[in-house]
């Protein structure tokens, strides 16, 4: 499988009240490109930092190092982005690479000739290491929030706005990214309404987010997240607010909406039986280090770490059957 992220060594310490607190410790791992993969381990394990890295939504408090490289197609509107709505990463916090054309950067030369790229690799390059010395470059081109990534937080409260329609909300991603015009962009807002099953479309697009339920409004958030036609979909614990229903409804649709455009899935989640029911692979996290990486199946049939064990065995004890059957089924 052709990767679409490679992150390596990277490490992430936030700044509190004057003291430093280490989220991820040198966390190495490839994301193929049309994979469902998760990220699982307790609260505070680092799974939640992780995502916000990938998708440069890091707070200002958050220093990062080591490096995030893409492998991303190329846009058809264009490279570079609107500074306004450049994801938040400043110059001294890590290096995120772009590369094109699908092509790892150390096979750009052997596959095509870098002159031919519209992309190099160098001029998808984000930020320098400025605290060593190093150049200082401008950003040219990063992979971009809303339109190469789209994010689904949990609360779907805090990341809807309450004063907009939903269905400006979703246009508005569209008109942005896409080019569309207005009117082309509320065809698409309906439109992905339908995809994410909100019972009457046309009432919903002009429905305020107050007026919708939870799982309603997550799928309007997950509208709103795909409407660019993202190549990469973060789910960050996106139905740990849902009851149990709604969650596995949601958890359905994320992956028929995954499978249908072909989107690689990261999926963060505390539930080892919800990540074995969605992910190919899985990550476990432990206090900001990667513990174990492997294929569901192996995760939950021989798990090679104490940790992984743990949380399989805090599950099996609440509920056998399910995590077992879904396992299986996920493959
Ligand atoms: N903005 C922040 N400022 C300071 N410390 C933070 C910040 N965000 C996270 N942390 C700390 O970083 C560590 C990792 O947090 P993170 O939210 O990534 O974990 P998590 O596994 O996603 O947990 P949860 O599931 O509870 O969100 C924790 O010790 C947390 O307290």
């Amino acid at each position: 499988m052709t990767a679409l992220l490679s992150i390596r060594d990277l490490t992430v310490t936030y700044r509190r009240d004057g003291s430093e607190v280490a989220a991820l410790n040198h966390v190495s791992l490839d994301v193929s490109a049309g994979e469902r993969f998760a990220i699982i381990g307790e609260s505070g394990s680092g799974k939640s930092t992780l995502a916000l890295a990938v998708a440069g939504l890091l707070p200002a408090s958050g220093r990062i190092d080591g490096r995030i490289d893409w492998f991303l197609p190329l846009s058809p509107f264009g490279a570079k982005a609107p500074p306004s709505v450049l994801p938040d990463i400043s110059p001294a916090r890590g290096e995120i690479v772009l590369s094109s054309l699908l092509s790892p950067i150390t096979d750009v030369g052997e596959n095509e000739p870098s002159t031919e790229l519209p992309i190099s690799p160098l001029a998808g390059e984000m930020s320098g290491r400025t605290e060593g010395g190093a150049t200082e470059r401008q950003p040219k081109f990063t992979p971009l929030g809303g339109r190469d990534i789209g994010f689904v937080f949990q609360d779907p409260s805090a990341s809807l706005d309450p004063v907009m329609a939903v269905g400006e909300q979703i246009a508005e991603v569209a008109h942005t990214h896409l080019g569309l015009t207005w009117s082309q962009s509320y065809a698409r807002a309906k439109a992905l309404l339908e995809r994410v099953r909100l019972p009457d479309p046309d009432a919903a697009l002009r429905a305020y987010p107050h007026q919708l339920s939870g799982g309603q409004k997550q799928r309007v958030a997950i509208a709103a997240a795909i409407a660019a036609g993202p190549k990469l979909l973060i789910a960050d614990e996106a139905t740990s607010a849902l009851d149990t229903i709604v969650q596995a409804e949601i958890v359905a649709l994320i992956r028929q909406l995954v499978a249908e455009d072909g989107m690689t899935l990261l999926f963060v989640s505390h539930d080892i039986a919800l990540a074995a029911e969605l992910a190919e692979r899985i990550a476990v996290f432990r206090h900001g280090e990667l513990v174990e990486l492997g294929a569901t199946a192996q995760i939950v049939a021989s798990p090679r770490h104490a940790y992984t064990r743990a949380l399989l065995d805090a599950h099996l004890g609440l509920d056998a059957e399910p995590l077992l059957q879904q396992s299986g089924a996920s493959r």
